[in-house]
């Protein structure tokens, strides 16, 4: 295991001039030995660029990748002895799962015995154990990516495991067995495992620390409940939660914070001038009219999602504001198309400059 520090950027064009012409722009970021980490980010952010970079397939046009202090920006996949899972199974269909699941160790002169012993494990943990000595190639596309994620973790002696979106081609039922599943090996086996994904249910849920990349910039790097409730980036306020932040334009001014034509107390500690206000639909909450903090909306939809009702509703004024808020199962329902008061500033109201979180004592 290693712990593996990059310093760079990385350009595919020769002569950057401007930041789009980076893939990955320049960044610090340590992976700590024996932690599990998920880059996660839309299409073309950057993630898989990351992952080739810490693998030793690709070269960072400028910068340093260090793995426990030692430079290793020009060292080969191998001498970096990093172990990799791609989208699609990588299996070797005439051997039988039990060989396929061997070969890194076989490949690497392990000694039987604890070839025996290392492949018993991973098996059982994958939940393999009685498919052992079946051919791969009668087996289903979930197994056999099963059987590349084994061969990915079966190795103890590698500085990280990395997975590229490892569960793209798996049945969403056993997706969701196999998140939790690599979570408790993670915690077992004590593995640095870097996982790259779109998908933030599955970064959440398999990752203790999640890196949010947009546009070749990691965001914020953070815990599920940090990136939740203290989004750095209005891009991770948005992108985190189903649905995202609600953002809505303000003004510090005067000694009042002004939106959408109206005057609500300053919270301590915020700087005056262009800001936007954050606010989760997790705690935007009913409130009596004119209550402090709270903002006068028109209720144009109400769904029931079962757990919960989601309420959409629009600021009146020139903003014409959309927020969605998530009302929990005591709360007295709007009549659509009727007035209602949301509390828009609390103890969970995040403020943005620049789309940069402002730090105050709300
Ligand atoms: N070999 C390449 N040559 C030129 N540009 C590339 C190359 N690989 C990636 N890019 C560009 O670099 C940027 C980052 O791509 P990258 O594949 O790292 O993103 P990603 O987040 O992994 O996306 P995806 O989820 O679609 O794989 C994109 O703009 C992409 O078009």
């Amino acid at each position: 295991m290693a712990r593996i520090a990059l310093d760079l950027a990385h350009a595919y064009r020769a002569d950057p001039q401007q930041d789009s012409d980076y893939a990955l722009l320049p960044l610090q970021m340590v992976f700590e030995d024996g932690g599990a980490y998920a880059l996660l980010g839309p299409s073309g952010c950057g993630k898989t660029t990351m992952l080739n970079i810490i693998s030793g397939l690709l070269q960072p046009s400028q910068g340093t990748v260090l793995f426990d202090g030692r430079d290793m920006t020009r060292a080969t996949p191998q001498q970096r002895n990093i172990a990799q899972v791609f989208q699609f199974p990588v299996v070797y269909d005439t051997m039988t799962v039990a060989e396929n699941l061997a070969f890194p160790l076989r490949n690497r002169n392990v000694p039987q015995a604890q070839i025996d012993q290392r492949v018993g494990q991973i098996a059982e943990m994958l939940e393999m154990s009685g498919q052992l000595q079946q051919r791969a190639a009668n087996l289903s596309a979930d197994a056999k990516q099963k059987i590349s994620l084994g061969r990915g973790l079966v190795r103890p002696d590698v500085s990280a495991v990395l997975f590229d979106e490892p569960l793209t081609v798996i049945d969403p039922h056993l997706k969701w067995q196999l998140r939790r599943k690599l979570k408790q090996i993670h915690r077992e086996l004590k593995l640095t495992l870097i996982y790259v994904t779109h998908d933030q249910v599955e970064a959440l849920t398999f990752a203790e620390q999640v890196v949010v990349m947009t546009r070749g910039r990691a965001v914020q790097t953070g815990s599920a409940a940090a990136l939740f409730e203290r989004p750095r980036h209005t891009f991770v306020g948005n992108f985190i939660g189903s649905p995202g932040m609600n953002f809505l334009p303000a003004e510090a001014v005067g000694g009042v914070l002004r939106i959408a034509g109206r005057a609500l107390p300053l919270p301590p500690g915020l700087p005056s001038g262009a800001l936007k206000l954050g606010v989760r639909p997790e705690y935007l909450r009913l409130a009596a009219a004119e209550a402090a903090g709270a903002l006068p909306f028109t209720a144009d939809k109400l769904q029931d999602l079962g757990t919960h009702v989601m309420l959409t509703a629009s600021a009146g004024g020139a903003t014409g504001q959309v927020v969605k808020a998530r009302l929990g199962p005591d709360a007295v329902l709007p009549q659509v198309g009727a007035p209602v008061w949301l509390q828009v500033l609390g103890t969970h109201t995040c403020f943005y400059r620049d789309e940069e979180l402002v730090e105050v004592g709300t």
